[in-house]
């Protein structure tokens, strides 16, 4: 399958890496294309994806790929749809990345009958650990579905949900790695503070958080149980999260889901 990429930024960069390195595509069947002639993300893409293609010309991905994906910034989608209009045929599968975008806008705009899957990725798609969700268009087949499921799958986890839940999933898995990241530089620098070395107090951040996440999805008990089985009576952790529960932490974690997601549904009506 030859995949292209409309953008070539830091999601079509983890995209087209995780596709190649899981056998979706090859990197000689990769083309991404970035407006401005002296475009170092083009370098960096190609640094990624050794032996794929770059351009500057959206026109040459949607003529080349039969899976594009529009990874641009969303207020950028409108001008790139109508750029490539003209040059797609009914062997072009759309799949749009793009925060808050409806399906019916990008049906709008595409010529009729265009085949189109909206889709929520995640950056650790990079490293085959993402968490994706997809819709189908309209005129998307069954076939269709099946490819997005395929892809994604071979980048992590990936799921079909109903389309007025992608807003929803954009503000829990979407941005989520940035909540992740920020709550493990944390962690590291309480260790930091409690005199562990830096590159140590990340490792044990990461791995306490991959092991905390494994044990939710492997055990299949509630987390409100694993997180008892740490705290022993008396004990150190039930002192931490006592902190924790003052500070307001789940309150701020929840808002923080609630505004990305409300942020995504504004963005598509802004569309
Ligand atoms: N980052 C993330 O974690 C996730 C992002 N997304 C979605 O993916 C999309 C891309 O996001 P992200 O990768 O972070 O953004 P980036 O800014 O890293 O990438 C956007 C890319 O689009 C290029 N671009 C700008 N104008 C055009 C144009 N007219 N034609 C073709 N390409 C153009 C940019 O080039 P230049 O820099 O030269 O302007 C850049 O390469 C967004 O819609 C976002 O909502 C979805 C899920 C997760
Ligand atoms: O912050 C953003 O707009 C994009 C969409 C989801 C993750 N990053």
């Amino acid at each position: 399958m030859k995949v292209g990429f409309l953008g070539a930024g830091k999601m079509a960069q983890a995209l087209a890496k995780g596709f190649t390195s899981a056998g979706i595509t090859k990197a000689s069947d990769v083309i991404a294309s970035c407006p401005k002639t002296d475009n170092y993300l083009l370098e960096e893409f190609q640094k990624d994806v050794p032996g794929s293609m770059v351009t500057n010309s959206n026109t040459d991905v949607v003529e080349h790929a039969d899976l594009v994906l529009i990874a641009t910034k969303p207020p950028i989608v409108p001008r790139v749809i109508q750029e490539v209009n003209p040059a797609v045929r009914p062997r072009n599968l759309l799949v749009s990345i793009a925060l808050g975008i409806p399906i019916t806008n990008l049906e709008q705009m595409l010529p009729p009958k265009t085949r189109v899957i909206r889709v929520m990725p995640n950056t650790p798609s990079l490293v085959k650990a993402g968490c994706t969700v997809f819709s189908c268009g309209s005129s998307a087949t069954e076939e269709d579905g099946l490819i997005a499921k395929r892809c994604f799958s071979s980048v992590g986890f990936c799921e079909e949900v109903p389309e007025v839940l992608i807003d929803a999933v954009t503000g829990l898995s979407g941005s989520g790695p940035a909540y992740i990241y920020l709550m493990l530089e944390a962690l590291a620098d309480g260790g930091v503070k409690m005199g562990i070395p830096r590159p140590l107090a990340y490792k044990l951040a990461a791995h306490t958080m991959i092991g905390g996440a494994q044990m939710v999805l492997e055990t299949g008990k509630h987390p409100g149980a694993l997180k008892d089985d740490v705290c022993s009576p008396a004990g150190c952790t039930i002192e931490a999260i006592y902190q924790m529960e003052q500070s307001g932490v789940r309150g701020s974690l929840i808002k923080a889901v609630v505004s990305a997601a409300q942020k995504s549904k504004e963005t598509g009506q802004r569309g």
